[in-house]
């Protein structure tokens, strides 16, 4: 599954929406996502630029905070605060990790939850976890990309067995939810699962989010199995400008001679991500304006 193809056609038609937006509204309803970040982390640096750059592509006006190291708690929540109150303001995200004095969860829980295009404020996760209520404003946007992706290309999960690997609130666990919602027999496995690869072996669908480099053998898989690898692990590489290679969960080569189908790492999950913070951050726009 080719997530960088498909992120590109959701950019496409995100563009196309926000164009209507502003040609049926005005200037105000063009959707402006705040994107805040502490200290300067190289790899921060490098997500928040490609969340810039398809801002850009698709007339999402994209607005940075790059604030230092020492950056207090305090200062950090007025920030949230004043983007909380900004008009032009539509999204906020503030790019995790956050540094060690940090308290990253008073920081989250402050953003206006309208506003949370990440999914991660505790009343659109607790919504997102129970069905037949009121939904969440948000779900986050790696496992929105993932269920996404497998949407485009027809991968249905209806009574399916899925193993989740991994249980991070941003990641495995609203990934679970989402896949449950959609009548998936979900199974989450994690750090104290005593045989995950037997666990695996059962999985009609495996979802790779431990951060574990090449932690899926291609020996686990059932013959067909739909493989998402959500895994985004530098290893190092002198061969590489960058010094480094990015590898995923899985071992991709031997998986995907198994596999029906399977997401790269690079180029998979990783450009869905963005996509998704695009599409939520129209979302969130759009509650705004009246019904046109
Ligand atoms: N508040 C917050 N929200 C996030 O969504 C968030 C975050 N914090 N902290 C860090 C993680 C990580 N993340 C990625 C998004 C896209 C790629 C991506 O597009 N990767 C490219 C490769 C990029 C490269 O070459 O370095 C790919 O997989 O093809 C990777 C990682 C969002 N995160």
């Amino acid at each position: 599954m080719d997530g960088k193809a498909t992120a590109a056609a959701v950019r496409g038609e995100v563009a196309a929406e926000v164009a209507r937006l502003v040609d049926a509204h005005g200037e105000t309803a063009r959707p402006g996502l705040a994107v805040v970040i502490v200290g300067e982390r190289k790899d921060s640096q490098t997500y928040v630029r490609a969340k810039r750059r398809a801002c850009e592509e698709v007339g999402i006006s994209s607005f940075g905070f790059e604030l230092p190291e020492e950056t207090t708690q305090e200062a950090l929540q007025d920030v949230v605060r004043e983007l909380n109150a900004r008009q032009d303001v539509h999204g906020i995200l503030v790019q995790l990790p956050l540094p060690e004095h940090i308290d990253d969860e008073k920081v989250l829980d402050g953003i206006e939850i309208g506003k949370d295009v990440d999914g991660f404020h505790p009343l659109n996760i607790g919504r997102l976890c129970m069905s037949g209520r009121t939904p969440p404003l948000f779900v986050p946007c790696t496992p929105k990309g993932c269920v996404e992706l497998m949407d485009r290309y027809g991968v249905d999960v209806e009574g399916k067995n899925v193993v989740v690997i991994g249980r991070s609130n941003i990641v495995g666990l609203p990934l679970a939810m989402l896949l449950l919602h959609r009548n998936a027999t979900v199974t989450i496995c994690h750090s104290r699962t005593r045989d995950t690869s037997a666990k695996v072996k059962e999985a009609d669908i495996v979802v790779a989010a431990c951060g574990i480099p090449k932690f899926v053998d291609k020996s686990w898989l059932k013959k067909d199995a739909v493989v998402v690898d959500v895994g985004i692990n530098a290893v190092d590489d002198p061969s590489k400008k960058r010094g480094y290679r990015l590898v995923g969960d899985v071992d991709y080569e031997g998986a995907a001679e198994v596999a029906s189908f399977i997401t790269p790492v690079p180029g998979g999950v990783g450009p869905m991500t963005i996509a998704m913070l695009l599409t939520n951050t129209v979302e969130a726009c759009k509650r705004h304006l009246p019904a046109k």
